[in-house]
């Protein structure tokens, strides 16, 4: 180790400040001594361009606002993109905030700007960046990503969103609402495909009657500027002539020129680092002893890529740091999506339980009383239990403020409570969440 990273060592470096920055900070009050390295903004992507500036927009939207007022509201929620008062909530809790690109060089040992900082223990926590789909000509015309998007004043006039999972479907929800004309592009039969085929088809639904043209089961395969814009061909022949292309086409762990490869993780540019159920990295089978960890916290994970989820896993990297043994559990980690009606799934999605017997029920929210009230009939509750143990092991919702109601069948998935007692649970009247009672009677008649 050279004498600067003498100088400046450190028992815990945190490469990223988003799930990281709580790492940080709680390490640091349990006594260690903890630089957090960031090269944007201390806090990461969600406070500043992802959920909280996605949730402002949604929200104005639903209130009727003008564009203007909702850009200024969501401008106030990100702090103007000033992350000053999360940085001073570092150092008062004792972290060495380093801004800039981390690397690690060697074992033991992370270089920012040229100066090096030695680590016992190592979290990366870099989060993930999106992906530019391989469509020819891309490059040549006017694109944003979710950051643009959620940052910049502009609304388009006419706006191809070019991917519907859940970037693609809100953003498409909040520019139809202000009055793009937009048009969305999926290249799987629904919106939100890895769900329940409901949650889409009533989500599809919604975004029509806004007035989104949804193309589904098209791919966009070739963009050319055009005189008052560009054009996006399609995979069915058909093009679209707009005025921007919003790339909503997926995400991947954020793994490249960080030196991993120096320090023997394993990992790859899809999937990210591969850690095991205490959060530390997975090492290659090269590896030796060299008094060092390494640890790996959020979508750099690839195990689930939302905030919540890597909130989780920064809780159980700090226990697993100061020795006290945790293991994630992810069996209930909430996918939720805040159009309007929103979507709750969690646990097994009906679309992927390889290996286990599903028996599944479901209720329309049409059959509640609150549908009459809200005036808001739209929308479905399922759920599903593996027939071999008898308890729920996923459901998935779309409705008004599902995100809301559904909280409670995350933790019956989490801790398996039995369908006796699930079905002994009283709802208040008149909720939207009533409509979990006649899917669990069904389901207890069924197993
Ligand atoms: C448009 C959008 C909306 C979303 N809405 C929601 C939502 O409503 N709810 C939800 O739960 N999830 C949502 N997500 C997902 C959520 O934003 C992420 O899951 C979450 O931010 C992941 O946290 P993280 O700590 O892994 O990474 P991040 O928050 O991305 O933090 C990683 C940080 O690391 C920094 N970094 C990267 N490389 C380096 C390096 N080499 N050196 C130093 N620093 C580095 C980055 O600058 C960044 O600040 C949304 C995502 C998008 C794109
Ligand atoms: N509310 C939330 O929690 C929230 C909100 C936004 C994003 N996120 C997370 O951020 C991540 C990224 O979201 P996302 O929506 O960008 O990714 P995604 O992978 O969920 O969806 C991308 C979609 O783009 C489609 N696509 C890709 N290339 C295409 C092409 N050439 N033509 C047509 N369609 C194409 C894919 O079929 C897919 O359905 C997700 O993992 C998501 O969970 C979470």
């Amino acid at each position: 180790m050279t004498d600067d990273a003498q100088d400046r060592r450190y028992d815990v470096v945190v490469l990223g400040g988003g799930s990281g920055k709580n790492i940080a900070a709680a390490l640091a009050r349990a006594g260690r001594s903890v630089a957090l390295v960031e090269s944007r903004l201390v806090g990461g992507e969600c406070p500043y361009f992802a959920c909280m500036p996605s949730k402002t927009l949604l929200h104005s939207a639903r209130l009727g606002e003008t564009w203007e007022h909702a850009v200024a509201r969501r401008d106030e929620v990100t702090r103007h993109l000033d992350d000053a008062a999360t940085a001073a909530q570092m150092a008062e809790a004792g972290v060495t905030v380093v801004r800039g690109r981390g690397r690690v060089v060697r074992p033991g040992v992370v270089e920012v700007d040229g100066a090096e900082y030695g680590y016992t223990d190592l979290v990366v926590a870099t989060g993930s960046e999106p992906v530019r789909p391989p469509v020819e000509g891309i490059d040549d015309v006017p694109t944003w990503t979710s950051d643009e998007a959620l940052t910049r004043p502009d609304l388009p006039r006419r706006l191809v969103v070019l991917g519907g999972g859940p970037v693609g479907s809100e953003l498409s929800q909040i520019y139809a609402a202000f009055g793009s004309q937009v048009t969305l592009v999926e290249q799987a039969e629904r919106l939100l495909a890895a769900e329940a085929p409901f949650v889409g088809d009533v989500l599809a639904d919604a975004l029509r009657r806004m007035g989104a043209d949804l193309r589904l089961g098209v791919a966009a395969t070739h963009a050319e500027r055009t005189e008052t814009g560009l054009r996006l061909r399609l995979s069915d022949g058909n093009h679209i002539d707009a005025d921007r292309i919003l790339i909503a086409a997926g995400r991947r762990p954020r793994v490249a020129d960080l030196g991993l490869e120096t320090i023997g993780v394993r990992f790859d540019p899809e999937r990210g680092i591969a850690v095991d159920a205490t959060c530390q990295a997975v090492p290659t089978e090269e590896t030796g002893g060299d008094g060092t960890t390494v640890w790996a916290a959020g979508d750099v994970t690839g195990v689930a890529p939302y905030t919540h989820a890597a909130n989780y896993q920064a809780g159980v990297v700090v226990s697993n740091v100061l020795g006290k043994r945790r293991e994630a559990d992810y069996r209930a980690i909430p996918r939720a999506v805040y159009t309007t009606p929103s979507v709750y799934a969690v646990g097994v999605s009906p679309l992927a339980a390889s290996g286990l017997e599903l028996v599944a029920a479901g209720y329309d929210l049409a059959g509640t009383a609150r549908s009459a009230v809200e005036d808001d009939d739209r929308g479905r509750v399922e759920l599903y239990a593996d027939r071999a143990r008898g308890v729920l092991v996923g459901a998935a919702a779309v409705g008004l403020y599902a995100e809301e109601w559904m909280s409670e069948i995350t933790l019956a998935i989490r801790a398996e409570t039995p369908l006796s007692i699930l079905t002994d649970v009283v709802h208040a009247f008149p909720t939207y969440g009533e409509a979990i009672e006649p899917v669990l009677r069904e389901l207890a008649e069924q197993l």
